[in-house]
């Protein structure tokens, strides 16, 4: 029989371990077996304080291993046994970062959110930004809607995003709002499917790798819909408030309603809610005009005991502004269809969100 580890365990487990009873492989006292031609060597690890009564034991197992064919020499040495635990040598995963983190050099993150898209999420989250920007304070906007991006457009910004370290990504600037995009991240008319993993991924990149630099305060326009970025949002980043956009409709309010539960189910505070499409005021005559009904987002927010924070009311100029590029926060200040925002800002700034 060729002479390797087995078999010399094997003979070892012909040696008794007079304090368990078992065979001293058995036993765990035996350790250490090498065989390199022909050459064996173990030791046994016992308590020090034992180590006499232990070498008649050695010498047993010494002998047992010397009588298998092949072998040339044994060493067989005592060795006193720690009580320590033996030191764990895998390599230790750094611990994960524990509950929501903070965006360094940001002060506050306020998610913009509604449950149904195309009730001017996107455009309340421009003009609340270039609004918060007029009144002096350091803001930035990410655009987190992978699907239908808006904000390079609403803020008249073009091109990709530099990363000149190949690291970190340098934002965008316009209207004295620094704003990134994960829709810049993809080509321009690509369809894009993403996966969650991928989302919550590029999510936190934007946030993490982003260079934002000092910010009072970041707003997060969330796409439609309770989905997977609002809940890693929230999840993984401290978020200081949320606002909830809707427009007056009954089908619009009922899903405004699933995200104010997702996002107390997520212990984020609800600042209020905002109306959008209001009342539609005319802008050859002035006559005012309720489209989609008017009142449906104040009664909601009574319901819900959460504040109403202004009523946009729908009117050309803020669609066609944020179309050009300029919203109308920073086209036409002083119109009567900027000065919502500007209040809205200013509430944000008094109670110390923004
Ligand atoms: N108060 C308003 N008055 C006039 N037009 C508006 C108003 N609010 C939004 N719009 C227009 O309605 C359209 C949809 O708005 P917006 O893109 O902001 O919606 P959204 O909720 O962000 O949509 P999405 O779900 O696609 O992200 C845009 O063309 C925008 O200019």
């Amino acid at each position: 029989m060729t002479l390797t580890k087995d078999s010399v365990l094997a003979a070892l487990r012909t040696v008794a371990d007079p304090q368990s009873g078992s065979d001293i492989v058995t036993a765990g006292i035996a350790r250490g077996v090498t065989v390199e031609d022909g050459a064996v060597r173990f030791v046994l690890e016992i308590d020090p304080a034992k180590a006499e009564s232990y070498e008649p034991v050695r010498a047993a197992a010494q002998a047992a291993v010397q009588a298998l064919d092949g072998v040339r020499g044994v060493s067989a040495v005592l060795t006193a046994h720690s009580a320590k635990a033996p030191p764990d040598l895998k390599a230790q995963r750094k611990p994960e970062p524990q509950g929501p983190q903070r965006v360094p050099g940001v002060n506050h993150i306020i998610a913009i959110a509604s449950g149904k898209g195309g009730v001017g999420k996107s455009t309340v989250s421009a003009n609340l930004a270039c609004a918060l920007a007029a009144q002096g304070q350091r803001v930035g906007l990410l655009d987190a809607d992978v699907y239908g991006p808006s904000q390079p457009r609403m803020l008249g910004v073009s091109g990709r995003p530099a990363s000149p370290d190949g690291k970190t990504i340098l934002p965008l600037r316009n209207h004295g709002v620094t704003m990134m995009s994960m829709g810049l991240m993809t080509n321009e008319d690509q369809a894009v499917i993403w996966r969650g993993p991928m989302l919550m991924g590029a999510l936190q990149q934007m946030l993490m790798q982003v260079q934002w630099g000092e910010l009072d305060v970041l707003l997060v326009d969330l796409p439609p819909g309770t989905g997977d970025v609002s809940m890693t949002l929230a999840q993984k980043t401290v978020v200081d408030g949320a606002i909830i956009v809707s427009t007056p409709q009954d089908v619009a309010l009922l899903d405004a309603r699933k995200g104010i539960d997702m996002f107390n189910q997520l212990h984020v505070p609800v600042l209020g809610m905002i109306e959008n499409m209001s009342t539609h005021i005319c802008s050859q005559c002035g006559h005012e005009e309720h489209v989609f009904g008017h009142g449906g987002v104040a009664a909601e927010c009574r319901k819900l005991g959460v504040p109403l924070m202004g009523e946009v009311p729908l009117h050309i100029d803020i669609r066609t502004t944020s179309d050009n590029g300029t919203p109308i926060v920073v086209a036409n200040p002083d119109a009567p269809q900027a000065q919502v925002f500007h209040d809205i800002a200013r509430a944000l700034i008094s109670q110390g969100v923004a």
